[in-house]
């Protein structure tokens, strides 16, 4: 039976995050909550900075008592307010910080002023201003949203949501993942694989990739190419909320995925994408279970990873974006036109731009080591002369850059 006809790239995307159903909420600790994704919208539960605070360390005076000279009645410093208000004459020492007494509107800097005792007066250097007091409020009020159901939790995003007053937040609940190896050609001891054997290296590449977006992973395999080991190794697969299998998705003798997921009961939805690396990319359903059959090549399991299993986990752990997206960047190579598969080369970043990485076999681990970017070349896209821009995707660090 001849395969079916690949599918473009952006209905596959479409399709297979169609497949995702959102998870559970749960409350996490925040700083747990790192790389995870917002189910809900995060309201603010106090007003930040609290009241008036000087942005400087100095002294504090009215405002309609800029020229001094002054006598130093208190301080203020960071959780100890002034006690009282200030009048005409008076001036609080005060630091970074610290909340402005009460009567008090400028803020002189130490640097612009001379103290001997109490008594204080200017130095010539400079006068006492509003601009050094951070207003209450500024920076979010109780009630503003400070951040969106959808987003990712990074650092940033942590201090915000801590700042406002979340000691939990709500996430969804990550989805397990299973990671099958299949191929009679596949060592699991890197150190020790026979003359006619190679190391099982996309397995642990995948299970990389997926971690940030998972609650576990149970890695199976290597499973031999026989229909029995296959169903095997999706049994004890089947405990995880999504599957994934590299190897044995094209249409040699010895490529069984298809067949072996018919049998164990899932149901093909896709089968083939018209992209290369990946073309043999297959994606399958068993009750709420997605299994994603990716191909063997190594280059064409990451690059099939990245566009693939990662927008759908991001899909389950409610992205507001789950697709990666493309930066266009200048590419210092001229490149054909497109083709009839969506393609993704292998680049790296050099001074103005992207390279093309020479070596693009989709089994070349070393040239994707190597690359900065994906630079995605669509189908039947017009020839670019070096320095045009193309769209990239960035791989750095990972591929979660
Ligand atoms: N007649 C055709 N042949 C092929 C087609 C096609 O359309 N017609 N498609 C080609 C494309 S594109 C790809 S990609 C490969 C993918 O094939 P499979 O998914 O069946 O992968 P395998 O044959 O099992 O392995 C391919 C290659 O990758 C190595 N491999 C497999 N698993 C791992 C692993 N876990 N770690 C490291 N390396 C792995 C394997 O040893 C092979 O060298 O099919 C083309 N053929
Ligand atoms: O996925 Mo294959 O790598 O297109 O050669």
């Amino acid at each position: 039976m001849a395969p079916p006809k690949p599918i473009p790239l952006e209905q596959a995307q479409e399709r297979i995050c169609a497949l995702a159903s959102p998870f559970p909420i749960e409350q996490v600790k925040s700083a747990d909550a790192i790389g995870r994704y917002l189910a809900q919208d995060i309201l603010a539960r106090r007003t930040q900075p609290m009241a008036d605070l000087s942005a400087m360390d100095g002294y504090a005076v009215m405002s309609e008592d800029l020229g001094g000279p002054w006598r130093v009645t208190g301080e203020s410093a960071a959780g100890h307010p002034y006690a009282g208000t200030l009048s005409k004459g008076e001036a609080a020492r005060i630091s970074t910080g610290a909340i402005m007494p009460d009567g008090a509107g400028a803020v002189l800097l130490q640097e612009n002023a001379t103290r001997d005792g109490t008594a204080l007066s200017l130095n010539g250097e400079g006068e006492p201003t509003p601009r050094h007091i951070r207003r209450a409020g500024f920076d979010f009020a109780t009630g503003d949203v400070l951040l969106n159901q959808g987003t990712v939790i990074g650092p940033a995003q942590l201090a915000l949501a801590i700042s406002g007053g979340h000691g939990t937040l709500p996430m969804r609940r990550r989805p397990s993942l299973a990671v099958l190896d299949s191929g009679d050609e596949l060592g699991a001891d890197p150190a020790n694989c026979g003359p006619h054997q190679i190391p099982a290296s996309n397995g642990p590449a995948i299970a990389a990739l997926a971690q940030p977006f998972v609650s576990q992973v149970h890695r199976i395999g290597p499973v031999r190419d026989t229909m029995e080991a296959m169903m095997e190794g999706l049994e004890r697969a089947s405990v995880a909320d999504v599957i994934v299998t590299s190897g044995g998705a094209s249409v040699g003798d010895h490529d069984l995925v298809r067949p072996a997921l018919e049998k164990w009961g899932a149901e093909i939805d896709f089968w083939r994408v018209a992209m290369k690396p990946g073309k043999p990319l297959m994606v399958a359903r068993r009750g709420e279970q997605v299994i994603l059959g990716l191909p063997g090549n190594p280059v064409s399991s990451f690059v099939t990873a990245y566009l693939f299993l990662l927008p759908l986990l991001r899909t389950m752990a409610g992205a507001s974006e789950s697709l990666p997206y493309a930066t266009p960047l200048p590419c210092v190579d001229p490149l054909p036109a497109g083709g009839t598969r969506t393609e993704f080369l292998r680049g790296h970043f050099v001074a103005g731009g992207v390279a093309v990485i020479d070596e693009q076999d989709s089994s070349a681990l070393r040239a994707l080591a190597a690359a900065d970017v994906l630079i995605r070349r669509d189908i039947e896209t017009p020839a670019t002369k070096a320095n045009d821009m193309v769209p990239c995707y960035r791989i750095q660090n990972g591929g979660i850059a």
